[in-house]
């Protein structure tokens, strides 16, 4: 390719030709691209008027409608990914290319304009090769083909590595978003998307949901007596109570504060009430230990016991636990009530 077309397409850029590859004095085997090339001649002569640019500390290299490979001999480059291309999750992520490494590759490659941002973190020297030049030393070198290829399975490799590491901190941020802080346990956020798909295949099915609703007693006082952290630890205890005793396909919710919630698909009311049962009598039994050396009182809670009836809405499902619940509290709290169908 003449000069002249490397010159015109690099004018648009901030970078100020200082030699050209052949006369800058610099090995092509120093540069990861063209490492075990040194004696080869079609190398050598493709890239002896490719020019070396030079972009100071702190300037960028101006977007080019054309794709370039640029190969770091001296100083620092920051690449910032695009955010647009729909291969980022919204975040561009910076990486450095230091003396002998490249980037623009796979825009030359795939003939897409280079879209990250280039900015030099000192005072850079680059080598500036134009995509159809590099098309040629693919063609004519072997070494360099091969190189390019090792170098792109090393990104894929990085880029697969990222994405892992990406996927598990959204599996966790989603976790942290449905689950309570304190207990662990479901979140009302998570009931409330939940339930009523619960609900819609209950009643699909028409196999049965039952749902119990549990209150910790006198929590105030507990509260009062031993101290806000103290009725956390309860909180915890009771927590695992109902998440140790359950069946994989069982949910326990937080619904709010000393309220909580367990979901039974597939479950009669007469199960259900096994259920509590066995709930009610694991509770009163838990040891809330705030202090290893002091164990704390134990705490009690009560239970309301209802079932998805036909054309019931999970709110009715709801409110008919709730009520149970509140009947429970009034025969004397830390039982059992099933909801009371005939009324
Ligand atoms: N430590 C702690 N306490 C909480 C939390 N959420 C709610 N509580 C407390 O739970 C207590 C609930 O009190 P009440 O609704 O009066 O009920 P109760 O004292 O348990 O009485 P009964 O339900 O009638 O047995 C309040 O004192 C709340 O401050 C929490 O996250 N941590």
């Amino acid at each position: 390719m003449p000069a002249s077309t490397h010159r015109c397409a690099i004018e648009r850029t901030t970078l100020k030709q200082i030699s050209t590859f052949g006369s800058a004095g610099y090995q092509p085997g120093d540069l990861q691209l063209l490492r075990d090339a040194n004696d080869d001649a079609a190398v050598a002569r493709l890239l002896a008027n490719c020019p070396v640019m030079r972009l100071e500390a702190g300037k960028a290299v101006v977007e080019s409608n054309q794709a370039q490979l640029y190969i770091v001999l001296r100083g620092v480059l920051a690449v910032e990914t695009d955010s647009n291309t729909g291969m980022a999750d919204g975040n561009g992520s910076v990486s450095k290319v230091l003396p002998g490494e490249s980037v623009g590759e796979q825009s030359v490659l795939d003939e897409e304009a280079n879209l990250s941002r280039i900015t030099a973190l000192e005072d850079s020297d680059i080598l500036v090769i134009e995509a159809d030049l590099v098309w040629k030393l693919i063609d004519q070198s072997n070494v360099v083909a091969r190189n390019l290829l090792r170098l792109l399975s090393f990104r894929i490799r990085a880029a697969n590595a990222q994405l892992r590491t990406r996927q598990k901190l959204g599996e966790f941020y989603r976790r942290l978003s449905m689950n309570d802080g304190l207990t662990g346990l479901y979140n009302r956020a998570w009931l409330n998307d939940l339930l009523p798909r619960l609900a819609a295949t209950a009643h699909s099915s028409g196999a049965p949901l039952a749902l119990i609703m549990i209150d910790l007693d006198h929590f105030k006082r507990f509260n009062d007596t031993h101290g806000h952290l103290a009725g956390d630890q309860a909180l915890r205890t009771a927590a695992q109570v109902l998440s140790g005793a359950l069946r994989p396909s069982d949910f326990a919710v937080r619904y709010g504060g000393e309220e909580m919630m367990v979901l039974l698909p597939d479950t009669n009311g007469k199960l259900a009430v096994a259920v509590a049962e066995r709930l009610c009598e694991r509770m009163q039994q838990a040891v809330v230990f705030a202090d290893m050396r002091q164990p704390l009182p134990h705490v009690t809670a009560s239970f309301g016991v209802a079932t998805l009836q036909p054309q019931q809405s999970e709110q009715d499902l709801i409110a008919r636990a709730d009520a149970a619940l509140y009947r429970a509290k009034e025969l004397g709290r830390n039982r059992v009530v099933q909801e009371d169908l005939t009324g």
